[in-house]
């Protein structure tokens, strides 16, 4: 696959304890539109569930995970089915990974019907992450706002999420900042975010 823009400058969005890249759509809006679509209609989309303090949760918010292998596991008390890769999916990991120059084996997908559906403050920093993993996140349909907050000083830091973009999470990020993903009223069309992750066992 050709990228969209060869000529990409890469902006560090963090200013201290961890890189975050952002490389802006990498995919033209017609690829961005495939995939949208694509993901929309063959992903086994299942809304999430979780046991917090006993009490099971289920989201707005629909997911999916994909892999190199179908696996369970285990988070928030809930066991999850991961699928082995679409090919489309193999498409935009291989995008991702030759973007990025690192490798992965698995994905997260995530999808917001619309601003109403959001992530709260959170890191990526469970055990099967392994330390200072690197996440790429790619991001198509509705343009949302993501932010960065540190752990320590809370300084903040927003950005924008374009249809056919990539953002990495790198090196430290995961154990200094926080990321969100806040709802908004102001959209109201559909997000789709697959972040790629390196799952150790
Ligand atoms: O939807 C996004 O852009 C972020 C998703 C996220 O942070 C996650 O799945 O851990
Ligand atoms: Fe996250």
């Amino acid at each position: 696959m050709d990228l969209f823009n060869p000529d990409i400058r890469v902006v560090n969005v963090l200013p201290s304890d961890g890189i975050v890249h952002y490389f802006g759509p990498v995919l033209s809006p017609k690829e961005a539109n495939f995939y949208l679509n694509c993901l929309l209609a063959t992903i086994a989309w299942k809304n999430d569930e979780a046991i917090i303090f006993g009490k099971h949760i289920i989201t707005k918010r629909k997911v999916a995970w994909y892999g190199d292998a179908e696996y369970q596991y285990t988070y928030s008390n809930i066991t999850k089915q991961a699928f082995r890769w679409t090919k489309e999916l193999l498409a935009l990991k291989h995008l991702v990974e030759q973007l990025t120059g690192n490798t992965f084996n698995s994905c997260l997908l995530n999808l917001y019907h619309n601003g109403e559906e959001g992530m709260a403050w959170h890191s990526d920093d469970e055990k099967s992450l392994g330390r200072n993993t690197s996440i790429a996140s790619l991001s198509l349909g509705a343009e949302r706002k993501f932010g960065f907050k540190h752990k320590k000083t809370k300084q903040t830091t927003w950005l924008m999420l374009e249809h056919g973009s990539v953002l990495v999470m790198k090196g430290t990020t995961q154990s200094n900042w926080l990321h969100s993903l806040p709802k908004t009223k102001k959209v109201n069309e559909p997000r789709v975010n697959l972040t790629f992750r390196t799952i150790v066992t």
